[in-house]
């Protein structure tokens, strides 16, 4: 795990939220505290498009997670548009066809493309109601490796799979977890969880945290104790890696 990524730059907020009015409200509750936001396709869809250019801008970073996936020649086209938001990161599904497509549409800018290998609300019982002949962890290794071979920047899977996929795809290429889940926190919809300090300490570079926060009745107190537990991890690592 690189430990020169600052904490509270490992920490993505999620702006899950029905309308810009409401993601800046949160953006402003809290404040310096967070550094990384992710714009969805709810945001996305509610005219959030805007935002994202403005918050980088601001100086945030941004993570367009639009998850691209459809012909070639739409994914890179897609890929071109999104590059001109000043966005660091944008998901695309992890097929090989817009994998290539996407990182060609990002020829030339500074956009980072992350592949989305397995959805963290999938379990092998999914996969296989899906059709799929694999479990998560083999599929999610598969995606991970063709990934890598095309030079994909990053992944998004779940943190109960960076043990197993660090080693497969070498140091440079970003662990990105969502599935993350603060001890005693709701679960939701998510399948393969961990908490902030396990996810980091497992070898995730940056966790993607929605609900915990943005539900949380104050915030701005969530993600300063999930930087915390970040914070305390990487110590932690560090330690272990210069014993
Ligand atoms: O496999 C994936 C890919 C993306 N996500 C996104 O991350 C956040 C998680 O939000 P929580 O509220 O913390 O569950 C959400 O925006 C998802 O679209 C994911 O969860 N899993």
């Amino acid at each position: 795990m690189p430990t020169e990524i600052a904490p509270r730059d490992r920490l993505i907020v999620a702006l899950d939220l029905p309308g810009v009015a409401d993601a800046e409200a949160m953006i402003t509750r809290l404040g310096d505290r967070v550094t990384f936001y992710k714009i969805g396709m709810e945001l996305t869809y509610a005219g959030g498009l805007g935002l994202a250019e403005r918050l980088a801008a601001d100086g945030k970073h941004v993570f367009m997670d639009l998850k691209l996936h459809d012909i070639p020649t739409t994914v890179e086209r897609a890929t071109r548009q999104i590059a001109k938001l000043g966005a660091r990161f944008l998901t695309v599904h992890g097929f090989s066809q817009s994998m290539k497509a996407a990182l060609a549409g990002a020829d030339g800018s500074s956009l980072e493309l992350l592949a989305v290998t397995v959805m963290t609300s999938y379990d092998d019982a999914d996969l296989a109601a899906a059709g799929y002949a694999m479990g998560v962890k083999e599929l999610v290794a598969k995606r991970a490796v063709q990934a890598k071979e095309i030079g994909i920047h990053g992944l998004i899977l779940s943190p109960e799979e960076t043990q197993l996929v660090r080693p497969l795809v070498g140091p440079d290429v970003q662990l990105v977890t969502p599935g993350i889940r603060p001890a005693g926190s709701d679960v939701g919809d998510q399948k393969r969880i961990m908490t902030p300090a396990l996810a980091i300490a497992g070898g995730a570079d940056r966790l993607v945290v929605g609900r915990p926060v943005t539900g949380a009745a104050d915030p701005a107190a969530a993600a300063e104790a999930i930087v915390a537990d970040i914070a305390s991890a990487v110590a932690l690592v560090g330690k272990t890696n210069r014993s």
